[in-house]
């Protein structure tokens, strides 16, 4: 079986409350956007409970069993008798970068593995699997653009399209762990309430909706700063970062030569 896990983009992220359990609660839209990695699981016919994990593209900075993907698999094999499988992911979606890649990664194999072995569980039960993985995990058992909140577990659907918009994705070199962005959050209230965004034009979109981690992680990354100005100098009509960083997207009118004027960073755009 061959998947394809998509990123997501956050748009407008407000960070409310510093919660009891050290996460905090949240308030953004997910969008799933069309950049994949590509995963591939075989079965290892007549043997149970293994998963050997191996990877190539970019080069992921933890040891395989630690991989979201192995981890994916242990969950239901906790609960499951689940045959042996090799799992191959072909890297392409960056990390440290806001985009959700690993959390994808980890969605689609319990989706995949579910589908592979009839296990018959439903959307709500894959969700509570993916909860396990990592907080904006669930969200791609969905895959749809929601309203996110509590630790970013809890969604509810929204009516909002970027069809006709051309988006650039552009990733510094340098990436941000998301424990360490949390860390530099001072929480405040949220001051949009983003159910509403597909009510607001794109072209209002400025200052009003904004991603709290910018004002801490923008000083520790300052390419992020000039990655925004060089969008809008391209006739952006809309940048931000998205989720903990350090990517960031704009939002154009027209197709731009984006390669072109970002020739040192990871450049990606819609179709
Ligand atoms: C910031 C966001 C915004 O969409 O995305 P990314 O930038 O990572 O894509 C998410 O909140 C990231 O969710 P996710 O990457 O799944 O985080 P988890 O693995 O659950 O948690 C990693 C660590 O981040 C912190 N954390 C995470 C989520 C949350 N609501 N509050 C937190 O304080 C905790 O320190 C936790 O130990
Ligand atoms: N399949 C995976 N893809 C990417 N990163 C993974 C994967 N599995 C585990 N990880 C770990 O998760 C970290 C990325 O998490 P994070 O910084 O939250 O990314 P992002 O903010 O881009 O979603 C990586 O540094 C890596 O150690």
């Amino acid at each position: 079986m061959v998947i394809f896990p998509n990123a997501k983009i956050n748009i407008g992220l407000f960070v409310t409350e510093k919660r009891s359990d050290g996460f905090h609660n949240l308030e953004t839209v997910f969008y799933p956007i069309d950049l994949r990695d590509i995963l591939e699981i075989t079965e290892v016919k007549g043997e149970q409970g293994r998963c050997v994990f191996t990877s190539t593209g970019i080069l992921i900075d933890c040891p395989p069993e630690k991989n979201l993907v192995s981890k994916a698999y242990a969950i239901l094999a906790a609960e499951y008798d689940l045959p042996s499988v090799d799992v191959h992911l072909h890297k392409i979606i960056p990390y440290g970068a806001g985009l959700g890649g690993g959390s994808s990664d980890a969605a689609f194999m319990l989706v995949g593995l579910n589908q592979l072995f009839s296990l018959g569980l439903n959307e709500e039960q894959l969700m509570g699997y993916a909860a396990r993985v990592g907080s904006d995990c669930p969200f791609f058992v969905l895959n749809h653009p929601v309203f996110a909140f509590g630790k970013g577990e809890l969604m509810e659907t929204i009516d909002l399209s970027l069809k006709d918009y051309h988006m650039v994705l552009v990733k510094p070199n340098r990436g941000v762990s998301t424990p360490e962005a949390y860390r530099g959050i001072t929480p405040r209230a949220a001051s949009f309430d983003l159910r509403e965004l597909g009510k607001l034009p794109v072209e209002q979109w400025t200052g009003v909706i904004v991603n709290d981690f910018e004002d801490s992680v923008v000083p520790k990354v300052p390419e992020i700063e000039e990655i925004k100005n060089k969008l809008r100098d391209l006739g952006a009509i809309y940048v931000s970062m998205t989720g903990s960083g350090s990517a960031v997207y704009g939002l154009f009118h027209h197709p731009v030569e984006a390669e072109k004027a970002f020739p040192e960073y990871f450049v990606w755009q819609s179709e």
